[in-house]
């Protein structure tokens, strides 16, 4: 049993069966709310969440059945429980086959009701629990793969640690595929709130025509169109961590939704009087100084200060270009797994640093993800990338000036026996051009040659 009483909708037009029904389950200590009518029961389901749900099936305009029908499709994972006066056998065939978790003929039998609820609320129970777990476990797959070795990133990394257990907001400045939505996530996994949900959204996506009921959902019929109810994206969140992308383009009357919000804590859907209490951490992320947008007077002071109790600034990838090793053996591991890629030559990676990435990581993640799927040997080399990195003429020998000669020594160990024999093949044994082929000197081919025991060609 869970530690909060689990909340039951009741639906049946008859007075009598309700209040008997209601009394049984109160006692039974659940929590039971009720509706006169489907309609009625929709009404509540979208502005609150049951556990599970009980209902007549011969109601007025709108039956069991098709009420249950409603909730498999907006509410999959909501079991349904239903009570018929006429225990026809086709009544409960139709019921179990559009999903209902049971049914019980009436006149009810209160014990046999409370065993089937206690299965159908443990049922519901489980099935969320198992949602949660499998994002959870894909969250942690995630989660490992954000790696750095710049002092700037590292610092990063530490605040992250330090502020990941708090629940202070905190606004993430930076260029266009610096990594932003990844630190946002690594703020989240790394919280008390890993467990819960993270729900990124593009302010900049969302028209203003749009942007209350994205945020906040509607209920049925609150304007039109409004065919079913919804949560909005904030109240998704809740419980979790809310990631306000490109924050710096929500407009005026955005913002002022927005920091109503974070001051009151609380949203109401769309047409609805209910105010439902949210539980938010949130992280925005911005390309623009939203300090100079506020001297501009485009965005509001009092929504800056409640979003950036800790500012995070990411610098772009041609400030911390020591990443770039470490990030494209991250993207080889995972572009080019299949095909045994495993290393560049030093000049394709002289050429990885020269270049400027104005798109950043992501563009890095590009290239390389491009490079491998089109590339014909296991090593590669600066012919193998995009034109616009191959036609930048590094200077003879920059291979050489990142080539230190740890990183030398790590991208010769990284070549394997069948790589070398490869290459030999493929140059017809001249030592120099297997060398040059696998992007390292002679006299790293010579130990190579030696530690395989390949007889060395002359
Ligand atoms: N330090 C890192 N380690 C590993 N992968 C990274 C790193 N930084 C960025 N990436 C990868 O680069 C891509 C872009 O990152 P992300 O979406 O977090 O950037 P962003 O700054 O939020 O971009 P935008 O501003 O365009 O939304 C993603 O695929 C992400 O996994």
């Amino acid at each position: 049993m869970t530690q909060t009483p689990v909340s039951i909708l009741l639906v049946d037009d008859d007075r009598d069966n309700r209040d008997l029904l209601a009394e049984a389950l109160s006692k039974a200590g659940y929590r039971p709310t009720t509706a006169i009518s489907g309609e009625e029961a929709c009404e509540k389901a979208a502005a609150q969440d049951f556990g599970l749900i009980v209902s007549d099936i011969q109601m007025g305009a709108m039956s069991g059945l098709e009420l249950l029908k409603w909730f498999r499709k907006q509410f999959p994972d909501t079991p349904v429980v239903l009570l018929t006066a006429f225990g026809s056998l086709d009544t409960a065939i139709h019921a179990m086959k559009h999903g209902a978790f049971d049914y019980l003929t009436k006149p009810i039998n209160l014990e046999e009701l409370l065993v089937v609820v206690e299965r159908a609320a443990e049922h519901g129970r489980l099935v969320r629990e198992n949602k949660r777990l499998k994002s959870a476990f894909d969250r942690r797959v995630r989660a490992g793969s954000i790696v750095a070795q710049s002092r700037a990133m590292v610092e990063i990394f530490k605040l992250i640690g330090k502020a990941a257990h708090t629940r202070a907001s905190v606004l993430i400045y930076g260029e266009t595929g610096t990594g932003k939505e990844l630190i946002a996530r690594a703020l989240h996994d790394n919280s008390g709130r890993a467990e819960g949900p993270f729900v990124a959204i593009n302010c900049a996506g969302i028209p203003d025509t749009l942007l209350e009921s994205e945020l906040f959902g509607h209920v049925r019929g609150a304007f039109t169109g409004a065919e079913q109810p919804r949560r909005g994206l904030l109240e998704e969140s809740s419980g979790g961590t809310v990631f306000l992308d490109e924050i710096g383009d929500l407009t005026p009357a955005g913002q002022a939704k927005l920091l109503r919000v974070l001051q009151e804590g609380e949203i109401r859907r769309v047409g609805s009087n209910t105010t439902i209490p949210l539980d938010l951490r949130v992280i925005s992320a911005s390309r623009r100084s939203l300090e100079g947008m506020v001297k501009e007077g485009a965005f509001r002071e009092d929504l800056l200060y409640r979003l950036k109790t800790i500012t995070i600034e990411v610098p772009p990838l041609r400030e911390r270009k020591e990443d770039i090793p470490l990030l494209t053996e991250l993207f080889l591991t995972r572009y080019g797994k299949d095909k045994d890629i495993r290393a560049l030559t030093d000049g394709a990676l002289a050429r990885l640093r020269q270049y400027d990435w104005p798109g950043n990581v992501r563009e890095l993640e590009h290239v390389i993800e491009r490079t491998t799927a089109l590339a014909n040997s296991p090593i590669i080399s600066e012919n193998d990338l995009p034109d616009a990195l191959r036609s930048l003429g590094a200077e003879e020998g920059a291979g050489r000036e990142d080539g230190s000669l740890a990183a030398a020594r790590r991208k010769a160990a990284a070549i394997s026996r069948e790589q070398v024999v490869a290459a030999l093949a493929q140059t017809s044994g001249n030592k120099n051009h297997t060398a040059e082929t696998l992007g390292i000197s002679r006299w790293a081919l010579n130990r190579l040659l030696e530690k395989y025991g390949i007889e060395k060609p002359d």
